[in-house]
């Protein structure tokens, strides 16, 4: 039995996480079987790495070490987590995964998405998603949302300025275009109970046509 592995991608603040944790609990309630996750973390040795790259005291961290690091939590994720899921046939909703390291450190800290694809394959061994939904939102509109949501602790990329978070969404786009199959794109500046029903209904209809 196979599962269906789907990622939800994009910037800062797009709403992946809350449309994630809304949408697995629905289809849960309708009786699939849906693991919810996210990365980096997810699992215990990968939200102890999640707490070194975040960590906003962690200022000289080298940008090739921080590749690495999202790249070894996502290893330890993957094995422990997304592939025994899968093997069962479990639909996987998982809160970002490689795109985030070739959008965030290949192409916005500029080592390269080439460079930082490769040194992920080795971390990944060809699991690719079988779709990502990717939440399209203007950085100004992300960074407001999360500026405005007292409740989220600040992270070392949050403080990233706003030019970073510009070739961020630069990235996404540049891999939207490269992955044009495998990317569903989503508005996500739409209000919130708008941007749920669009996502909802492009799940059920990757579900229908992958593992119906
Ligand atoms: N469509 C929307 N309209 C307005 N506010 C939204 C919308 N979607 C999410 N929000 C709010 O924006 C904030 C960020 O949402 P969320 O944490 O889900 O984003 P995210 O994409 O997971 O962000 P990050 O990757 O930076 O953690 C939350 O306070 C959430 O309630
Ligand atoms: C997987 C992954 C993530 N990032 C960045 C993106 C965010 O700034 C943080 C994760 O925080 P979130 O609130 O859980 O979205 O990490 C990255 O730069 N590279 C990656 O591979």
């Amino acid at each position: 039995m196979k599962g269906l592995f789907i990622t939800f991608e994009g910037p800062e603040g797009a709403g992946k996480t809350t449309i994630l944790q809304k949408l697995g609990k629905e289809l849960q309630q309708n009786g699939l079987d849906i693991v919810m996750t996210r990365e980096p973390g997810g699992i215990r040795i990968a939200e102890q790495i999640r707490e070194v790259i975040l960590n906003k005291n962690n200022t000289e961290m080298d940008s090739r070490t921080e590749a690495l690091l999202y790249a070894a939590a996502r290893r330890q994720h993957l094995v422990e987590r997304v592939l025994p899921a899968l093997k069962k046939g479990s639909i996987v909703l998982c809160d970002r995964f490689i795109d985030s390291s070739l959008a965030y450190q290949g192409f916005a800290r500029g080592i390269g998405i080439d460079e930082v694809f490769s040194i992920n394959q080795f971390a990944i061994e060809d699991v690719m998603p079988d779709a990502t939904i990717y939440f399209d939102v203007p950085v100004e509109i992300g960074l407001k949302r999360i500026q405005d949501n007292k409740g989220r602790e600040v992270n070392r990329l949050d403080l990233e300025e706003l030019d970073f978070h510009k070739r961020v969404h630069e990235g996404f786009t540049l891999l939207k275009e490269r992955f044009p199959k495998r990317f569903h794109e989503i508005d996500a500046s739409k209000e919130i109970n708008e941007v749920y029903q669009m996502v909802k209904e492009k799940v059920m209809q990757i579900y229908t046509m992958e593992m119906k």
